[in-house]
């Protein structure tokens, strides 16, 4: 496994969710201290939105200065802006609500009461995402010599599939094979609301930082097969590299076919 990837079991839901909070906290600080802002990519889920509202129940949370905190997000479904199943919506009443965001700096995706079709709302993300990453660009020294076509996310979250898909990149599916594009519309996802929108691979992995959170005996399997370095096509969460960091964040049932010497607890 490559040396940048790091495996922590946690006891139970609420202390990974908790612990995940906690962490994310802690990056955002320390990353503002050195950049003046941080920016963090969400996800959906039951890990990812429980994270959210452990965040918005924390002290520490009053440490983060959130108006200098860029929001967005790995996947959406592509629903009317006000269902329940709204990605947008769930971080929303999570976390969003309740702390002193920029609404500049938090980037939804479509809905599909916002635009023509979900091809539509992909391309409006990948608008979005080009015209903050045309901004960082032109306001950094060292910049290369063309602008990316994602800005920098400092810490990018991912739930799990108990098939091992990641954002809406689903095995075997056009998403997860998708090359030389940051978003891609989703039309037949196997995990219902059909129709998404969702970052790609090669977007995700221009992350300084990735987090896959995952918990329950549902997602034993698709962690050990991510782990074990499987092919991203069959296998998208094992496809995840950060540039810096991956780390597997996980409850000690969805470990349950993880190596033990590959372990690190929090117990
Ligand atoms: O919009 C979505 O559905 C998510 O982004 C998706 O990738 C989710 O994170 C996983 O399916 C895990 O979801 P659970 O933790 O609820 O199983």
């Amino acid at each position: 496994m490559s040396p940048n990837v790091r495996i922590t079991l946690h006891p139970s839901f609420d202390v990974l969710a908790a612990t995940t909070a906690a962490r994310l906290i802690t990056r955002l600080l320390d990353v503002q201290s050195e950049r003046g802002e941080a920016t963090v990519v969400l996800t959906g889920g039951s890990v990812g939105i429980a994270t959210l509202r452990a965040v918005k129940e924390s002290p520490a949370r009053l440490a983060v200065d959130w108006s200098k905190v860029n929001f967005w997000f790995g996947d959406e479904r592509y629903v009317p802006a006000q269902s329940p199943e709204r990605n947008a919506g769930q971080a929303a009443s999570a976390l969003l609500d309740a702390i002193d965001v920029d609404p500049a700096r938090v980037h939804f995706m479509a809905a599909s009461d916002e635009v023509e079709d979900v091809q539509a709302a992909a391309a409006d993300y990948i608008s979005q995402l080009a015209v903050a990453a045309l901004h960082e660009w032109e306001n950094d020294d060292d910049s290369t010599e063309s602008a990316p076509a994602v800005p920098r996310f400092d810490v990018l979250l991912l739930g799990l599939g108990p098939d091992a898909h990641i954002a809406s990149l689903f095995p075997e599916m056009a998403g997860i094979r998708s090359l030389g594009v940051p978003v891609v519309p989703v039309t037949n996802s196997p995990k219902p609301p059909a129709s998404r929108v969702s970052l790609t691979l090669e977007a995700i992995n221009t992350a300084q930082e990735i987090w896959i959170v995952a918990a329950g005996a549902d997602k034993a399997a698709a962690v050990g097969l991510g782990l074990a370095g499987a092919n991203p096509v069959q296998v998208p969460a094992s496809g995840a590299k950060g540039i810096n960091k991956t780390m597997w964040l996980i409850d000690q049932d969805a470990a349950a076919k993880v190596p033990e010497q590959l372990m690190r607890r929090e117990s």
